[in-house]
């Protein structure tokens, strides 16, 4: 099966390319921002003139969430016009599209995780245009399977993970918010579930929401990349709820996994055990 992954660069991305060995049954292609640019439609149509995917994984997005609020339209041009012509190329060529989306797409205000069906009401730039890119997916592909996930590290790329890893360098004291909770996920993780996704051959098409188990504050999972590195006794960590920033934030994003449950045989780790995993692998 002939697989394209867009946005290849990335965080995602990366942790596809570093697993694509174990997928001897896939051709893999990477197609990095400078190779595909998806808001370029012409561009778009002109790379698949020549080429046939079975599968385009999307793993092109705009996700810097506070630079969003300052600049949107950039954010929509990526996260929802370049996953429109997506869309459009994908359904034209009958490949299967597999998009990945946020749990920033919700406002936050339930207190039990959010299902599938849950009506989604984004509260900031980067939420809005990702909801859009998911709803032009809807309306223009047949074969689409919508993956919104949360709170995504890895070793590589920008996340939390790192940022607190690096600032245990060099300052003292850490002040992490207590009030927004929702779950780390191992980027790992989730690009192996795409993979088996795809080999698996699996056609029930759809959104689905996958992240690690349980759930943790932005404090809590500060708390836990401490811990596993060691770090935890040399830094004053201080807890708020009020960190400054541009962008609002959904208070409480946990994601129901009883659809992917239901629908895949899966054996997902919880976040901790996901989080010492990736630790001890990459120290
Ligand atoms: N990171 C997270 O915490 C979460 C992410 N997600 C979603 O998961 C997906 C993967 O995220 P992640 O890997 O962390 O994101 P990254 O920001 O690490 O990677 C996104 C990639 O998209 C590329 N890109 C940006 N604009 C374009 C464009 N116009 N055409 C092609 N490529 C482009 C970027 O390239 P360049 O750097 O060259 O611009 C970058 O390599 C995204 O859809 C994101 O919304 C969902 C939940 C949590
Ligand atoms: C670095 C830092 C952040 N924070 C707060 C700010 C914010 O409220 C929260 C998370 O900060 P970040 O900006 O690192 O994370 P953020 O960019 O909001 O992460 C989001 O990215 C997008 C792409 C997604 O799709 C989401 O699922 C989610 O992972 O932690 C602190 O309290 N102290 C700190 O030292």
């Amino acid at each position: 099966m002939n697989v394209l992954v867009t946005g290849s660069g990335g965080q995602l991305g990366q942790c596809i390319d570093k697993i694509k060995n174990e997928y001897p049954k896939l051709t893999l292609f990477f197609a990095n921002s400078t190779i595909l640019d998806i808001t370029k439609k012409d561009r778009v149509s002109d790379f698949f003139e020549d080429k046939s995917f079975d599968f385009v994984i999307n793993c092109a997005a705009y996700t810097n969430v506070e630079q969003a609020e300052k600049e949107p339209d950039k954010a929509f041009l990526v996260n929802a016009e370049g996953v429109k012509n997506l869309a459009f190329i994908c359904e034209e060529k009958k490949s299967t599209l597999i998009h990945i989306s946020t749990d920033y797409i919700f406002d936050g205000e339930k207190k039990m995780p959010y299902t599938e069906e849950d009506i989604p009401n984004p509260i900031n730039e980067y939420g809005k245009s990702k909801l859009a890119g998911e709803q032009s997916i809807q309306q223009i592909a047949e074969k689409y399977f919508i993956i919104r996930t949360s709170w995504l590290y890895s070793e590589f790329g920008h996340n939390f993970f790192k940022t607190i890893l690096k600032k245990s360098e060099t300052e003292k004291q850490l002040t992490i918010v207590t009030s927004e909770m929702g779950t780390p996920t191992n980027a790992n993780d989730l690009a192996k579930f795409v993979l088996d996704l795809i080999i698996n051959n699996n056609q029930k098409y759809g959104i689905y929401h996958f992240s690690n188990l349980s759930e943790a504050t932005w404090y809590d999972f500060a708390k836990e990349i401490l811990r596993v590195s060691g770090k935890l006794d040399t830094i004053i960590l201080k807890k708020t709820d009020n960190y400054p920033t541009f962008a609002r934030r959904p208070k409480y994003s946990i994601l129901s996994k009883q659809k992917l449950n239901s629908a895949f045989n899966l054996d997902i780790l919880d976040w901790k055990n996901s989080l010492i995993n990736l630790y001890s692998s990459i120290r």
